[in-house]
């Protein structure tokens, strides 16, 4: 059994002023709480941890806290340290392990905002981290041994925000700070460099990251307000393909901001961005969003059909559908159903699903191009990365893929179709569409060509790939690829001729169907015989 529900709208003042996250972190002295974790949130005030440590004795009894933030900082560059020689290990014997997001959001790991950003700057760091250990030479045969952990306290001690003072590892590195600095000071000198960042840059020569992309989530703000919002903080671009995308220098560190905190702003990537503006649905349209957690496309659909008509927003996966749930709670959509089920489980010729005019189809796919995101281009070994997904694996995407496009195809009023992946491998992309289109040709379906202008289109490996887009992970920074469908009859219409000028990896484990106590009866009956 699966589950279909309705998505209930939240009350409006959960998305008013201080909301969200915000707004369960305790008002009063939170910089100091015991349940503090230390790299999410504002840094500890540095007087206090100075290495001089001059506290009087009689300092107020501030020690509790002091400890707690201390304590907290120190699991955290535990478990940053886990993460960290997992990833390593594997890089270094080329065996592809999890990604480092991946790790991070393990069960296991309690802090995982903190970890995530301590072993991503650690790595960003590593090469200039390795080369002051070696100059300093100040580790002994104990510490080689743990090195993982080592890199973590050097990243802190050198470049971090908190200053350790607790743990063994940690204040056998702090007596050896000087000897740290003065060696990050020689090798800028034998690199001829003036910063950290230059040296990052030698060490890196792939590394120009990518920009930080930033949707308006026009529900709630228009796109003016928020360039003049972040504009206080930011250089900020519009981007020259997506309308309602943003595009702010790399590493721009949005995540406490009150644009984002409460969902006026989403960090969407700008391939991510395209699919939904690729459909182009209309203010008022019935849109099927097929594979749709965590939300970032559902959310999009809504904001161009400007919260009015209806997406139904269908999931198979029963965690992933919280936090579909979540981001549409975000967004203050009120036009989203969510759909707990199997796609391919839908039937078509169900009355419920008789005006749906658009469906996007972002299915799960092996990710092959988001090895950036993956955060791989900061491995050792990242020129020598190759995702290695092997091909039984992709052939069994393909396979779903396949199904599920055609599905698409098939739903009576459907008018356009996008398909879309974040994969580079031609078996995902030109291969499905070149295979649904004698079916799609039998339907009236013609592929579109979604963003003329832009220069990189589908392999050639069939007549009228040249409609298909592509993104390039070298060239764009991400790999993406979209095809769009449209019915014949509907070429001729504005929409589909003026098109826009302008990431997953989950396996489908279950295929029934469960209902939820609060489904809507419409869509019990599209599951025909379930
Ligand atoms: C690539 S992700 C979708 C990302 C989403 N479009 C976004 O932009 O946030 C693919 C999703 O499809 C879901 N999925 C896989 N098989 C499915 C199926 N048969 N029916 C519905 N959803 C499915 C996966 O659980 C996953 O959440």
């Amino acid at each position: 059994m699966a589950r279909f529900k309705k998505y209930t709208p939240p009350a409006k003042k959960q998305f008013s002023g201080a909301e969200s996250h915000k707004s369960k972190t305790p008002p009063a002295k939170p910089r100091f709480s015991g349940t503090e974790s230390h790299k999410s949130k504002t840094p500890p005030a540095k007087p206090q941890y100075s290495g001089t440590e001059s506290r009087k004795p009689n300092t107020p009894p501030a020690k509790p806290k002091f400890y707690a933030a201390e304590r907290s900082a120190l699991y955290a560059r535990r478990e940053a340290a886990n993460v960290l020689r997992t990833v390593l290990r594997g890089d270094a014997e080329r065996r592809a392990v999890a990604s480092i997001k991946s790790l991070v959001f393990s069960p296991s790991v309690r802090n995982k905002r903190g970890t995530f950003a301590l072993v991503c700057e650690t790595l960003k760091h590593l090469n200039v981290i390795k080369d002051v250990l070696e100059i300093a030479n100040v580790l002994n045969s104990k510490w080689k041994k743990q090195e993982p952990l080592v890199y973590i306290i050097c990243y802190d001690i050198l470049f971090g925000k908190d200053t350790p003072s607790i743990g063994d590892a940690e204040k056998f590195l702090m007596r050896r700070k000087d000897a740290l600095l003065s060696s990050l000071a020689t090798l800028l000198v034998r690199k001829k460099v003036e910063s950290v960042d230059q040296l990052i840059g030698l060490s890196q020569p792939n590394g120009d990251f990518k920009p930080r992309y930033v949707r308006v989530n026009t529900l709630k703000i228009d796109v003016d307000s928020a360039v003049k919002e972040l504009e206080k903080h930011y250089t900020v671009k519009k981007d020259e393909t997506v309308p309602d995308l943003l595009v702010l220098p790399p590493g721009s560190d949005l995540h406490a901001h009150p644009l984002l905190t409460n969902g006026r702003i989403f960090l969407q990537g700008k391939a991510s961005s395209m699919a939904a503006a690729a459909l182009q649905p209309e203010a008022g349209w019935e849109v099927l969003d097929a594979c749709s957690a965590p939300g970032n496309k559902t959310v999009h659909l809504a904001a161009l059909m400007e919260g009015q008509g209806k997406i139904i927003a269908c999931e198979l996966n029963e965690e992933r559908v919280k936090r579909l749930e979540h981001t549409i709670k975000l967004s203050g959509a009120t036009n989203i159903e969510v759909c707990h089920g199997d796609f391919l489980g839908l039937n078509p010729k169900d009355t419920s699903f008789a005006k749906v005019r658009a469906i996007l189809l972002d299915p799960s796919c092996s990710g092959s191009g988001t090895i950036t995101d993956r955060l791989d281009h900061l491995l050792p070994s990242h020129s020598a990365v190759k995702l290695n997904y092997d091909s039984i694996r992709l052939h069994k995407l393909a396979v779903f893929q396949k199904k599920a496009l055609a599905h698409a195809l098939s739903f009576p009023q459907v008018e356009r179709v996008v398909y879309s992946t974040c994969s580079i491998d031609q078996i995902e992309n030109e291969d499905v569409v070149s295979s649904v289109l004698p079916l799609a040709s039998s339907l009236g379906f013609k592929l579109a060509t979604p963003f003329p202008q832009w220069q990189r289109r589908g392999l050639p490996v069939f007549a009228g790939s040249e409609h298909l887009f592509r993104m390039d992970p070298v060239e764009d920074k991400e790999g993406f690829f979209i095809a769009l469908f449209v019915k014949e009859n509907k070429l001729d219409t504005p929409k589909s001729s003026e098109l826009p000028q302008r990431v997953c990896r989950r396996r489908h484990k279950q295929r029934s169907i469960r209902f939820h106590p609060f489904i809507c009866p419409k869509m019990f009956r599209a599951l025909g015989g379930i």
